[in-house]
């Protein structure tokens, strides 16, 4: 019953949603866009907007505040589109028929379609009787048609063109939402009454042009231009999961963001011994501080740390510890505690029984085999046999929790799926097996195909071909694959989703909900998509995040002070354009987001009400507790020292054996690491596209295929996108290295080097991390360069090499992190100044002149390998043959085409 009227809810807020989306005016929308859209104070129904503050007194404010930024967004994406695609296409569609529901007309139209994957469902699209070409502020271009060929829908008729004042826009356009399609067949939803007022649905102004539309939609054979604007899809379930704050259990801890739950023994859980020793022996005390804190039950926990520290290490331990906890006490009927009975160990071959049927998959094919090179290890899977036992699915376990792992990219979730694969989690008897696992949603990456969604079903399908005989062959596959899907999803312990996929309707159909939501990267979220996941319901929460500024003490004095905190000036000079300077209602300055990437907000103006600010930042704003991090066990000290200087007060630990552990034989030469800085002074930056904010910069695309070349040449083992990582801020950079690579060693760099943006790469780490910093005009600045975030990021993913290429005059004056980042190059002498031909620069003879000879012999004989130490998983010194295809080539993007890479300036 609860179920159905939650339901109800979810439907009707779809609705308003749509009511509000579908009355507003796209020409109205970009020409308001145009009026400087950041200086507005209220959005385009009137609406006061309100600052994003750390806590709420009820659901009303709540709302009240982050509703229009919402709405803000949308208009953003609406505009951000038409901005991005030049030449948007139109195609002639032609009305068959059309029902009117709920206020709603709901034509169906045949679309001149070739190109089938134009349009999907949820797609916002405008439907006109013209096709409105080009909008500025002096003209509007729009064609006339006044031939119409029903077969082939379209012939071209006059243009029209009219200037200045009087020109006539056209009157009879409305936005319209993809309900469904079936290739050419749409089925559109319109909604025609009229304009709301202040977004109330209740209070409805008659509109002139919604009017015009209504004959027009319900006349058959009329023919319309239709043309698509954006998705909707992840935008509108992160409304419903903001609107659906009021029925959730933990409403008012969201609300007033206030550690409200008190620990106690009936609440809390334990783990066996077995498992108790194995995390504390192999965890620093933060992290299992971390894992305890989960084991409270704590409604909501919050752990962040500096780059390296284990944040994804200890979400492993953990699922570990959560999978396998019991109560410490339970009730027992007549209300008293009583200590919960261990479950009776199974025999063996009841335990095999159980294997098979737990693990579907298992009967086909082992998905680490799946993912296991062929010929041998590349270093990136466990070789020294299967240790790894399957899940068991112990019927007398009582508690065994479902977990909901989120990120919000696809690669930052991949990332942990990899994670969880290669390592495995321990059971109760602290031995390692595979969990029953299934990473849903789109785009996943080679090395997770096996515990793919889509794979899973595939699998399931190809197992009852026989079976489903007849039934597939009347259209029954359909139904098949969503029932299998279902299945799966109810049987895995872990589900593993992008933010936004944990809203799709795959998630309604769920027989049992999960009990604990833990995510990755959070404060790269805005809050609405937080909350997707925690709208399935849920009990416990986990909120993990890299920290990228010093703030262990910083946050202390920031948060507990009720005054305004002066944050220096250098701080604020050097951030980046997201990096809005308010002042929130609490009396607390905030500097945008010092210790963490934002997240991405289209709108300037949504961004200027702290719309970027994620629950995760609120949370710690207003004084939750957070479990900090700090022992990096990534890094060697060589690459760890400028930034636990510059960013952490010198206050990043390194873990034992860290320099061992990553210490590699290309240190040979000091032009290979562990960390130098390559001085391109001649190399030049240019606008690109010509006229945008984004940038390349040719002469270093060169210098970094050089180093690449050379770098792989020399150590083969590093021809693996596993291990070697190109980054640089801008896109369309990344773009022309990918570019570049191919026309210069002819195959496609995904498979032997993992090229990608600063943004899309947090939370990832490789051997060697080349970062191209493009900017290198000293009087235009070096743009979101200097968001030392961004530079934290791009600096700390290497474990044993970073090697940065850049102008160091311009990133000097740039910034004074850049700054200190070049003088410290510089006092440790690995400051290389590079001159055209940048060929010469690698030379046999001026590389003998780099090699550092002393060091040599002592590392020969000291690799990891020969001392017998064991190397994680994913660093090996490989044998110096091909690489192959089962490697990390990771990269950024959401699902519905979302990148979190870095841009524009
Ligand atoms: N307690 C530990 N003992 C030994 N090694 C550890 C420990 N914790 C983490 N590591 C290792 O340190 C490296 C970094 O860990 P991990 O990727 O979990 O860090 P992270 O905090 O998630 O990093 P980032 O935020 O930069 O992505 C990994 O190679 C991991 O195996």
């Amino acid at each position: 019953m609860a179920v159905d009227k939650n339901k109800l809810e979810e439907e009707n807020c779809i609705l308003r949603f749509y009511k509000i989306v579908l009355s507003w005016d796209y020409l109205r929308i970009l020409n308001e866009y145009k009026q400087n859209s950041d200086k507005k104070n209220v959005s385009g129904s009137g609406v006061e907007l309100k600052e994003v503050k750390n806590t709420y007194k009820d659901v009303d404010e709540y709302l009240d505040t982050f509703e229009p930024l919402l709405f803000e967004e949308v208009k953003a994406q609406i505009v951000q589109v038409k901005e991005e695609e030049e030449g948007t296409e139109w195609k002639a569609a032609i009305i068959t028929e059309c029902s009117e529901i709920n206020g709603f007309h709901l034509p169906m139209v045949i679309r001149d379609d070739k190109d089938a994957v134009s349009i999907s469902q949820n797609d916002l699209v405008l439907l006109s009787t013209k096709m409105v070409l080009n909008v500025t502020n002096d003209f509007i271009l729009f064609v006339q048609v006044f031939t119409i060929n029903l077969n082939t829908y379209l012939k071209m008729g006059s243009l029209t063109l009219q200037f200045g004042e009087g020109k006539q826009l056209p009157t009879t356009y409305a936005f319209a939402l993809v309900e469904h399609r079936q290739q050419d067949k749409i089925r559109l939803r319109l909604h025609l009454s009229g304009e709301f007022n202040r977004y109330n649905t209740d209070d409805i102004r008659t509109c002139p042009r919604l009017l015009n539309m209504v004959p027009l939609v319900t006349e058959v054979n009329k023919i319309f231009y239709v043309m698509k604007i954006c998705s909707l899809s992840t935008i509108v379930r992160e409304y419903v999961a903001m609107r659906s704050i009021s029925s959730l259990p933990f409403k008012d801890l969201l609300l007033t963001a206030t550690d409200i739950d008190h620990t106690n023994d009936d609440r809390g859980w334990k783990i066996s011994r077995p498992l108790t020793e194995y995390i504390e022996g192999n965890h620093n005390k933060s992290q299992i501080a971390a894992i305890y804190a989960g084991l409270s039950r704590k409604t909501f926990v919050l752990i962040q740390g500096p780059p390296g520290t284990g944040k994804t290490q200890t979400i492993l331990g953990l699922l570990s510890a959560i999978l396998h906890a019991t109560p410490a006490r339970v009730h027992t009927n007549n209300g008293k505690l009583d200590d919960i009975k261990l479950a009776p160990e199974l025999p063996i071959q009841e335990k095999y029984n159980h294997w098979d049927k737990a693990s579907p998959w298992l009967a086909g094919i082992n998905p680490r085999d799946m993912i296991m090179p062929i010929n041998g290890d590349d270093g990136f899977f466990p070789t020294s046999g299967n240790e790894m036992k399957p899940e068991v699915v112990n019927s007398s376990r009582k508690y065994r929790v479902r977990v909901l792992v989120c990120a919000p990219s696809n690669s930052a979730l991949d990332e942990i799926v990899l994670r969880v694969l290669n390592t495995g989690i321990r059971d109760e008897s602290d031995r390692a097996y595979s969990p029953k696992i299934v990473r849903i949603g789109l785009k996943p990456h080679h090395s997770v195909q096996a515990v793919s969604m889509d794979y899973l079903v595939e699998q399931k399908l190809a197992g009852g071909d026989s079976q489903a005989g007849d039934k597939q062959k009347q259209g029954g596959v359909a139904k098949d694959k969503d029932n299998i899907r279902a299945s799966i999803l109810d049987e895995a312990v872990i589900v593993f989703s992008t933010l936004s996929f944990s809203g799709s309707a795959l998630f309604s159909k769920l027989n049992r909900g999960f009990d604990v939501v833990i995510i990755d990267e959070a404060a790269q979220a805005v809050e609405p998509a937080t909350l997707v996941p925690l709208a399935n319901g849920c009990k416990q929460v986990f909120l993990v995040h890299v920290l990228l500024y010093h703030s262990i003490l910083g946050l202390v004095v920031r948060y507990a002070a009720s005054f305004y905190v002066y944050i220096g000036s250098s701080l604020i000079k050097n951030l980046g354009p997201r990096a809005t300077v308010s002042r929130l209602s609490n009396g607390v300055s905030k500097v945008g987001d010092p210790v963490q990437l934002p997240a991405t907000v289209i709108s300037p103006v949504a961004e200027k009400f702290g719309y970027g600010m994620s629950l995760f930042k609120r949370f710690q704003q207003a004084g939750y507790p957070v479990q900090m991090l700090k022992t990096q066990y990534r890094m060697h000290p060589e690459i760890r020292s400028f930034p636990s200087r510059e960013f952490y007060n010198e206050s990043l630990e390194d873990g034992p054996d860290v320099v061992v552990q990553t210490k590699r034989s290309w240190h040979d030469f000091c032009c290979f690491g562990p960390f130098c800085f390559f001085d391109i002074h001649e190399g030049k930056e240019e606008s690109q596209p010509p006229g945008s904010g984004s940038w390349v910069n040719e002469d270093e695309v060169e210098f970094v295929l050089l180093i690449y070349g050379k770098l792989v040449s020399r150590y083969p083992e590093l021809k693996t996108s596993s291990r070697l990582a190109i980054i640089s801020p801008y896109r369309h950079q990344v773009k022309l290295i990918r570019k570049k690579f191919r026309t210069t060693f002819g195959v496609d760099s995904d498979k032997v080097v993992d090229i990608n943006t600063v943004d899309g790469f947090q939370g990832r780490e490789k051997d060697v991390a080349i970062f191209s910093c493009v900017r290198a005009n000293k009087d235009k600045g070096i743009g979101f360069v200097k968001d030392f975030r961004r530079m934290n990021v791009g600096i700390t993913r290497a474990r044993s090499s970073v090697l940065v290429v850049g102008s160091a005059s311009t990133l000097k004056r740039g910034s004074d992190h850049w700054k200190n980042l070049v003088e410290s190059a510089e006092q440790r002498d690995v400051l290389m100044k590079v001159s055209k031909p940048y060929t010469e620069f690698f030379s046999d003879a001026n590389l003998k002149s780099m090699e550092v000879v002393e060091s040599k012999s002592e590392e020969l004989e000291d690799t990891p390998e020969d001392m017998g130490i064991d190397l994680p998983i994913n660093v090996v010194i490989a044998d110096q043959g091909e690489p192959d295809d089962n490697d990390w080539g990771g990269y950024g993007g959401e699902e519905d085409g979302e990148d979190f890479g870095g841009d524009f300036d």
